[in-house]
């Protein structure tokens, strides 16, 4: 997930050293933001008492755009080695990207400021989010899913028996497009996000003016946490919410899977990427990466419990919410493709 998204952020594949230090700094920042987030209530005198912590960030920070700023003005300076290129295609290990987050960051013109260009300093912090919004999320989230893969073994058959019916076996490679003719990959994609939401609160909020919710008065000023994981666990809602139940989201079921709206913009039943105005960015990337792992990981393996274990759903909260005892299997390649 990480070169995938390095790789759309900067446009270029990176050599396997620079994409290691800049995931161990993405990592540094992630942890010291979950752990020392008192630096957000009082800054001023957090800085002073938290003095070496806060020196530690500043220095990650520093390093951080050291690496960054480099591959910003290449592709800036239009000099990148990919761009330099100019042609679509293969290039060898090679990942071509035409058009990159950082590319679309440098056209970005502010109309309240005048037409004004971002900054170096902005570049660098939006791709620190990008890469740090997009990473852990996915890959818990798939771990999640994969859990359940391994636990109920009919899931795992069905989903399997679809990829197969979708795909031909002469085919070498899962495409985009045969994404779509799987309704059920889909469902099973939404009842892991339901169940497991990577986040179980969006990312804290603050309200703009007073508003009056259910009887309760919400300050002007407040910080707000929504908590996703209860919505999606709603008995009014959602029967039996703690069943791992994908059929929900088929044709038939609770949810229709045609007519899922995973943004909230008609109701809101389940929220993994957060609602309204500030939802997650990459939901729909993030999707398309979680149905074309899960597609691909259960047409090529073959996926069981290790003997005498079982699998355990218990939660661990970092940055994301992790499985707290990281998922184990035992994977038996199909041999001929389904
Ligand atoms: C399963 C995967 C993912 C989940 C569950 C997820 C969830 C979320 C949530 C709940 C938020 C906060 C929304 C709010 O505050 O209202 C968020 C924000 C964000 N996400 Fe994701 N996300 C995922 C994948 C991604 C990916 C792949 C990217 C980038 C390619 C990404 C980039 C971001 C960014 C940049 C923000 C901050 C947006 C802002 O400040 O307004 N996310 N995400």
């Amino acid at each position: 997930m990480f070169c995938l998204l390095v790789a759309l952020c900067f446009g270029e594949k990176l050599d396997e050293e620079q994409i290691k230090e800049i995931r161990d700094i993405q990592y540094s920042l992630l942890l010291l933001f979950t752990r020392f987030n008192f630096f957000g209530f009082l800054p001023r005198v957090a800085k002073v008492v938290f003095r070496k912590k806060w020196d530690k960030i500043v220095g990650i920070r520093r390093r951080q755009a050291e690496i960054f700023t480099p591959l910003i003005r290449a592709r800036k300076e239009g000099n990148s080695k990919l761009k330099r290129t100019n042609k679509l295609g293969d290039l060898g290990d090679q990942i071509f990207v035409p058009y990159c987050y950082v590319d679309s960051l440098l056209d970005v013109e502010i109309p309240e400021e005048g037409g004004r260009k971002l900054s170096e300093e902005e570049v660098v912090n939006l791709c620190h989010e990008l890469l740090s919004g997009g990473t852990d999320t996915t890959s818990n989230g798939l771990e999640w899913i994969m859990a359940e893969v391994v636990k109920n073994q009919e899931i795992q058959k069905e989903l399997a028996e679809e990829v197969g019916r979708a795909i031909p076996a002469s085919e070498d490679e899962i495409k985009e497009e045969d994404l779509k003719k799987m309704p059920y990959l889909k469902a099973v994609i939404m009842e892991g996000l339901r169940r497991h939401p990577p986040g179980h609160f969006v990312l804290p909020h603050r309200a703009s003016q007073d508003v009056e919710l259910n009887k309760y008065l919400i300050p002007r000023g407040s910080e707000v946490h929504v908590n996703v994981a209860q919505l999606g666990w709603d008995e009014r809602v959602w029967e039996d919410p703690m069943d791992f139940r994908p059929e929900r989201f088929m044709r038939g079921g609770d949810f229709s899977g045609e007519v899922v709206d995973v943004t909230g913009s008609r109701e809101i039943k389940m929220a993994p990427f957060g609602a309204g105005r500030r939802i997650c960015p990459g939901y729909g990337l993030a999707i398309l990466h979680l149905e074309y792992f899960l597609a691909n990981l259960v047409r090529e393996f073959e996926w069981k419990a290790v003997e005498g274990e079982e699998i355990d759903l218990s939660e661990e909260f970092e940055f994301t919410v992790m499985m707290k005892k990281p998922l184990r299997a035992r994977i038996f390649p199909r041999g001929s493709k389904l």
